[in-house]
C-alpha cells in the first residue's frame, strides 16, 4: 500500500467577478500520483502547472475559497481536515516554497527544536544547522535577521530533523549554492533509505532525475505521466506522453529541441487534450474529450495515442 494516493484530486477558487457573480475557477484537475516509503518521487512541471497547490492541498492550507474534489489517502486511510491538522508538521513535513512561512516572531533556532520528535532537540537543531553550514550565533536571530540562502537552509534544517514519514520539498534549493544543493540532495536520498517518502517538486528536471525513483510532469494543472525515472534517457522513447519527451528533448545534451507555445491559463482551457494544441501527435481526436489517465508500462500516462 502506497504512503500517500493522490487519486483524481480537483481544486477550483471561488471568486467574485462584478458585484454580486461568484465564480468558480479550475485550476488543477485530474491530479493522479502515489508516493511509497523509501520512494523519492519528483513533481515536474513548468510555472502555473499546479505542484505548489498539490502540496498545499496534501497538507490542507489551501486557501479558504478552494474548494476540492477527488481523493487523498495517507497510510491508506483518507486524509480528512482533521487528519490532515493532527499530522501536520509531524508525520506529513513540508519545506515550502517561500521563506515567509517561517514564524516572524520567533527566534529561528525554538522554530527548528519545536519540530523534533524524538531525540534531544537542541542537539539535532545544532547538528542540522552544522550540516548546513548555518553558524551556532544563527540560532537566536528572528527569521527577518536572515538572508534569504540562510532562510532556506533553516526551512531545510526543519523539515528534514522532523522525523516525518512523508515529506514534501517544494522547490527547496533554489538560490543556494551547489555545496548545499548537493547536501540537501545527499540528505533527501538518506531520508527516504531510512523508509520516509519524498515528494520532491522541481521545474529542473535534470537535477531531480540525479536522486529521483519516478517523476510524474503536471501539466496545465493535470498529471500527463507518472514514470519510472530511469525511462529519461537516450532519446526519450520509452516516455509515454509527448509532454515528457518534450521537456527531456529541450535539455541541451538532448538536442535543445524546444517546445513552441505556451501552458493555457486555468480558465481557458482547450475542451480535449490539454497538451493537444502544441502536440506534433495530435489528431481530431485529442480534441473532443480529455485522456483517461491509462496504466502502461509500469508508469502511466493521459494520452490516446501513448503506447
Ligand atoms: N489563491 C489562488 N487563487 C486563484 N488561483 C490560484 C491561487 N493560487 C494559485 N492559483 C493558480 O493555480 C495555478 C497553479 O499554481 P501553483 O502555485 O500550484 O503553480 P506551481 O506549479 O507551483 O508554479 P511555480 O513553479 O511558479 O511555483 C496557477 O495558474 C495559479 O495562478
Ligand atoms: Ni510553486
Amino acid at each position: 500500500m502506497p504512503l500517500l494516493e493522490v487519486d483524481d484530486l480537483s481544486v477550483a477558487f471561488a471568486s467574485y467577478t462584478g458585484r454580486f457573480k461568484l465564480t468558480k475557477l479550475q485550476v488543477l484537475q485530474g491530479m493522479t500520483l502515489d508516493v511509497n516509503s523509501g520512494e523519492i518521487v519528483a513533481v515536474i512541471g513548468s510555472s502555473g502547472s499546479g505542484k505548489s497547490l498539490l502540496a498545499h492541498a496534501i497538507l490542507g492550507i489551501l486557501p479558504g475559497n478552494a474548494s476540492t474534489g477527488g481523493k487523498i489517502r495517507f497510510d491508506g486511510e483518507e486524509l480528512t481536515t482533521r487528519r490532515q491538522q493532527a499530522l501536520r508538521g509531524k508525520d506529513i513535513a513540508l519545506v515550502p516554497q517561500s521563506v515567509g512561512y517561517l514564524d516572524p516572531l520567533m527566534r529561528v533556532g525554538a522554530q527548528v527544536r519545536s519540530s523534533v520528535r524524538a531525540g534531544d532537540p537542541l542537539g539535532e537543531q545544532r547538528a542540522a544547522f552544522a550540516r548546513y553550514r548555518l553558524a551556532q550565533d544563527v540560532e537566536r536571530r528572528y527569521p527577518h535577521q536572515l538572508s534569504g540562502g540562510m532562510a532556506r537552509r533553516v526551512l531545510v534544517s526543519m523539515a528534514t530533523i522532523s522525523g516525518a514519514r512523508l515529506l514534501i520539498a517544494d522547490e527547496p534549493t533554489p538560490g543556494l549554492d551547489p555545496a548545499i544543493v548537493q547536501e540537501t540532495v545527499r540528505q533527501l536520498r538518506e531520508l527516504a533509505d531510512n523508509g520516509a517518502g519524498i515528494l520532491l517538486i522541481s521545474h529542473d528536471l535534470e537535477s531531480v532525475l540525479q536522486v529521483a525513483d519516478r517523476v510524474a510532469v503536471f501539466y496545465a494543472g493535470t498529471t500527463v505521466e507518472v514514470a519510472p525515472a530511469a525511462d529519461f534517457s537516450q532519446d526519450g522513447a520509452r516516455l509515454r506522453h509527448p509532454y515528457s519527451r518534450a521537456l527531456w528533448r529541450a535539455l541541451p545534451q538532448n538536442g535543445f529541441e524546444p517546445l513552441h507555445g505556451g501552458q493555457p491559463q486555468p480558465g481557458e482551457l482547450p475542451a480535449g487534450c490539454l497538451f493537444a494544441p502544441r502536440c506534433s501527435l495530435a489528431t481530431a481526436a485529442c480534441g473532443a474529450e480529455r485522456p483517461v489517465m491509462r496504466e502502461l508500462r509500469n508508469g502511466k500516462a493521459r494520452c490516446i495515442h501513448a503506447t
